[in-house]
């Protein structure tokens, strides 16, 4: 660790620095990168938490901006040293048009690029996902994979395509020259689905099994497992992928990492139920109750509903045809890549990232009574 401030020389910035990861990424980097002078925290709604972070020892610049903008992410990135760029939609109900996901996941990673092309900066982490590779509309279980296991990788949906598109885009930007002549090294880093405090959708689930007397019924088989990564070890991992890469040039640019660590292998359910159970709800077996059939019928009820509703409000319940192809499909990964790349170690176990979980679960609880 650093004592000294001269030390402190790397100006970072984070864009959706406010987002469920990118806050993880913001603190993590302010207790975990000694060489850092300033940290710029770039997105479109800036959290009022920002604020205290401002009293350390690091220069904390909050920027209300538009990756959308080209000019307002080229004025961000200007004198940064790295990029980590979190910044994204995260829509797989509906709720944004195709365009408006294309528009923030596609051209705002061109953006991102372009202005360290132009700015001079180097290193640009980028944070792609699981999504690029799947689950396949086919529903093809992708099962302990790793980043070399062949697959096919079919999009139907604007999301997944978005960051398959967006993380090319970034790949394929490694070894271009910056401004001053130096080549710029890109990776990406590809979650699963992510936990942890500030999770959304645990959230409603929570309210959800709130709301239905304390229960939650089973609509997946417990034999269809996900790959679930904390949130602290992708925020540690895209800090050490930071730090890294101009070491490690050679070797990390232009690739990709998946995003893994010690959490079990599970169903989207049962998962989730480690952090529901012990606030107080179980998981109703009901496979009797709701066979898939019926799923697969209210999933395309719900995808046609929304679209007759459009016109009146915004009809986005979490189960529609894709999330359900989702939530059905296995998909888990076993890789060191990350390790063997960059060192990459988890930084929380899993019975501490379950604790974190369960902590933060039970505070949104006391916080809505
Ligand atoms: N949540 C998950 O399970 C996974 C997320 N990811 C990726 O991780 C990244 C972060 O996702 P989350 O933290 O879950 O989402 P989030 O929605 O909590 O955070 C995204 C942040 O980006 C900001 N943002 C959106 N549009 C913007 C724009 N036009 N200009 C500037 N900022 C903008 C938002 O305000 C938000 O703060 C995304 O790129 C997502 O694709 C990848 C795998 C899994
Ligand atoms: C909402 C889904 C679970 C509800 C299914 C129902 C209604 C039958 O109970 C979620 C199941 C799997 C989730 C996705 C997965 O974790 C991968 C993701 C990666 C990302 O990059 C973004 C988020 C997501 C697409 C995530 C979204 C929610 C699920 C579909």
């Amino acid at each position: 660790m650093a004592e000294s401030p001269e030390a402190r020389k790397l100006v970072y910035l984070v864009t959706g620095g406010c987002g469920f990861l990118g806050e993880h990424v913001v603190r993590m980097l302010l207790q975990r990168e000694p060489q850092l002078l300033e940290l710029r925290v770039f997105d479109l709604h800036l959290g009022p938490w920002l604020e205290e972070l401002k009293t350390g020892p690091v220069q904390v610049t909050a920027i209300q901006g538009d990756v959308t903008q080209a000019h307002e992410v080229a004025a961000a990135v200007a004198g940064a040293h790295v990029v980590v760029h979190t910044a994204g939609l995260v829509d797989v109900f509906g709720r944004a048009s195709p365009e408006t996901i294309y528009e923030v996941n596609v051209q705002g990673t061109k953006n991102v690029i372009e202005a360290c092309v132009q700015t001079g900066t180097r290193f640009l982490v980028y944070t792609s996902s699981m999504e690029v590779v799947g689950p396949n509309i086919k529903g093809h279980p992708f099962y302990r994979g790793n980043e070399d296991t062949p697959y096919e990788a079919v999009h139907s949906h604007p999301y997944p395509r978005s960051k398959a598109q967006a993380e090319q885009l970034v790949l394929d930007a490694n070894g271009r020259e910056v401004r001053g002549g130096l080549p710029l090294v890109t990776c990406a880093l590809r979650p699963t689905g992510i936990y942890g405090e500030g999770h959304q959708i645990m959230r409603d689930f929570y309210h959800q099994g709130l709301r239905l007397g304390g229960r939650l019924f089973r609509a997946i088989p417990a034999s269809v497992e996900h790959g679930r990564v904390y949130v602290g070890n992708v925020a540690w991992m895209h800090v050490l992928a930071a730090r890294e890469l101009e070491q490690r040039a050679a070797l990390m640019g232009g690739q990709v990492y998946f995003c893994y660590d010690d959490s079990p292998y599970k169903s989207y359910e049962d998962f989730n139920m480690e952090f529901l159970g012990p606030c107080g709800l179980r998981l109703v077996e009901s496979r009797l109750l709701v066979p898939y059939w019926l799923l697969v019928l209210l999933a395309a009820l719900n995808a046609l509903l929304q679209w007759l509703l459009r016109p009146l409000f915004l009809y986005a319940p979490l189960l529609n045809p894709y999330t359900l192809a989702v939530a059905s499909t296995t998909f888990t990964v076993s890789t060191d890549k990350a390790q063997r790349h960059f060192g990459y170690v988890p930084l929380f176990s899993w019975e501490d990232s379950r604790t974190r979980t369960i902590r933060w679960v039970q505070a949104v609880e006391g916080s809505a009574r």
